[in-house]
């Protein structure tokens, strides 16, 4: 399809939705208690509303999910529930009462419970839906593949295949650089996670099926209607399951250093290790923890230094002054690009919205939380929101040079890789991919977006461009 074409459907679809959202927003919901706090407690109801009868806000939250997330913290404070689909969910915006979940000083809230509703079919006893004992025993096995002795590795299988893959995007028209970014990204897995030549039949399979799983997590409409995306995902997950299964055997007898192999060959200092389920379910889960998420980061990363050349000659230079080939150290050592890294995080949290149930009554920041609600703990809201962040939807990397923007790092208000026990322990992965492809770039291209161009955004993982984000290339 051609790129107006893209864009001009991406628009008609986005304003559909938006009207729906527009129409429904004009229900009158009125403000009520979820649930009404034990007497002598001392604890406050957590007020929100349902919406539309059995629809809930649904639509408006899907249509602009930051402006409806700021709005009702406007009016409900930092806790606050929302109805939507049958369901009532209580999302979490202030850094000190996310960092209260995240701590879970009494090992109430579930991530297990909370992400099974969301991820559950395609994505079960991934790391992020295990808890509390045998959530760390699986973590302490997986901290293994995640040594820096193995990132090390993992950077120099990245390397050629970025050089390689840069050298065939030919300029012109506008290219959809989300898109490219995908594309690249999804080679990596192959190659880096799953040890399989990016170019060959087996990566061809598992991409698609890969994407069919993402897409099924994703789906509005969760029933397996045939050929629906729902149904789609449960078969990519089949079949992902099939390959992993399949190939265990040869990859515990195997030296190489993919991490799936890697994985395979994990062990605690005490000898733990993983089965060939716990090896198959972390696989799958971990393709879809480090894809979408770095995609985004480093797309909406290339948008804003599109839009300021001034901004993308600083980091060319900065990166000029450094080997084409970095090592760990020269990337960690770029400041410049750490703090344009760490300002496409704030401002697009790839993976937005994070999800907890609570096994027990408890509270959050003093209001009142029944057993079994639903926890949305809304990151991207947070860190887009004017009380903690000056000027939020303004990019500005200059912002993490500041002492007082340092102080509130300490206090979770910069949080796009959680905290607490299930904090990303991909995190340093993440940096080093994108800033080697970044480097890359400035290295080898120049380029720009309009002045006027804005992206339209959808919702995935988190924030994601649904135009492809066109920007025009120049080689160097
Ligand atoms: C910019 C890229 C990334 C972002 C923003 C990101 C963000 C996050 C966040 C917020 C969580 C916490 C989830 C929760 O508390 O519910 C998480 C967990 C996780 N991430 Fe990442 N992630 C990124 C890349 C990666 C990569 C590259 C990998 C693997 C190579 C990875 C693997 C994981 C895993 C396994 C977990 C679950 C950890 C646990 O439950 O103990 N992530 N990530």
């Amino acid at each position: 399809m051609k790129t107006a074409d893209l864009l001009s459907r991406t628009a008609i679809a986005h304003a559909i939705q938006r009207t729906g959202a527009r129409v429904t927003a004009l229900y009158p919901a009125a403000a009520q208690p979820l649930a009404t706090p034990p007497a002598g407690s001392g604890l406050k109801p957590v007020m929100g509303s349902y919406g539309v009868p059995g629809l809930g806000h649904a639509l408006e939250s899907i249509a602009e999910p930051l402006e409806f997330g700021r709005n009702r913290y406007r009016r409900f404070g930092p806790v606050f529930w929302t109805g939507a689909i049958g369901f009532r969910v209580v999302s979490v915006v202030s850094p000190e009462a996310l960092h209260e979940v995240w701590l879970d000083r009494d090992k109430v809230f579930s991530s297990e419970a909370g992400w099974k509703p969301v991820i559950g079919p395609f994505f079960h006893r991934g790391l992020m839906l295990l808890d509390f004992g045998e959530h760390l025993l699986h973590r302490r096995i997986m901290q293994q593949a995640f040594t820096r002795a193995r990132l090390i590795g993992y950077l120099d299988m990245t390397r050629p295949l970025v050089a390689d893959t840069l050298a065939t995007w030919t300029p012109g028209d506008p290219v959809l650089i989300y898109d490219r970014v995908k594309a690249l990204l999804l080679a990596m897995a192959s190659q880096v996670f799953v040890g399989e030549p990016a170019d060959g039949t087996t990566a061809r399979l598992l991409t698609r099926a890969f994407d069919d799983a993402v897409g099924g997590a994703q789906a509005i409409v969760r029933q397996p209607v045939p050929a629906g995306r729902w149904s789609r995902g449960l078969r990519g997950r089949r079949e992902l399951q099939r390959y992993f299964i399949g190939a265990i055997t040869d990859r515990r007898a195997g030296t190489g250093d993919d991490l799936f192999t890697v994985l395979c060959h994990s062990e605690t200092e005490e000898g733990h290790t993983f089965s060939d389920d716990d090896i198959t379910n972390h696989m799958i889960f971990l393709l879809m923890a480090a894809h979408d998420t770095s995609t985004i980061a480093l797309s909406m990363l290339l948008y804003h230094l599109g839009k300021d050349p001034a901004l993308q000659q600083d980091l060319r230079d900065e990166a000029g002054r450094r080997s084409a080939e970095p090592t760990i150290e020269e990337l960690n050592s770029a400041h410049l690009l750490d703090c344009a890294f760490k300002e496409s995080l704030r401002m697009y949290a790839p993976a937005g919205t994070l999800f907890r149930q609570a096994t027990e009554d408890t509270s959050i920041a003093g209001h009142y939380i029944p057993r079994g609600t639903e926890i949305a703990l809304s990151i991207h809201t947070s860190m887009r929101t004017d009380t903690w962040w000056d000027r939020p939807d303004v990019f500005d990397p200059g912002r993490f040079d500041d002492p007082a923007t340092l102080k509130k790092l300490e206090r979770y208000a910069w949080s796009p890789f959680g905290a607490g026990a299930h904090k990303c322990i991909g995190m340093h992965f993440a940096g080093l991919t994108v800033k080697a492809i970044l480097h890359r770039m400035l290295l080898d291209f120049r380029w720009t977006v309009p002045e006027s161009y804005t992206p339209l955004m959808t919702w995935g993982t988190g924030p994601t461009p649904a135009d492809g984000l066109p920007v025009q290339l120049t080689r160097i």
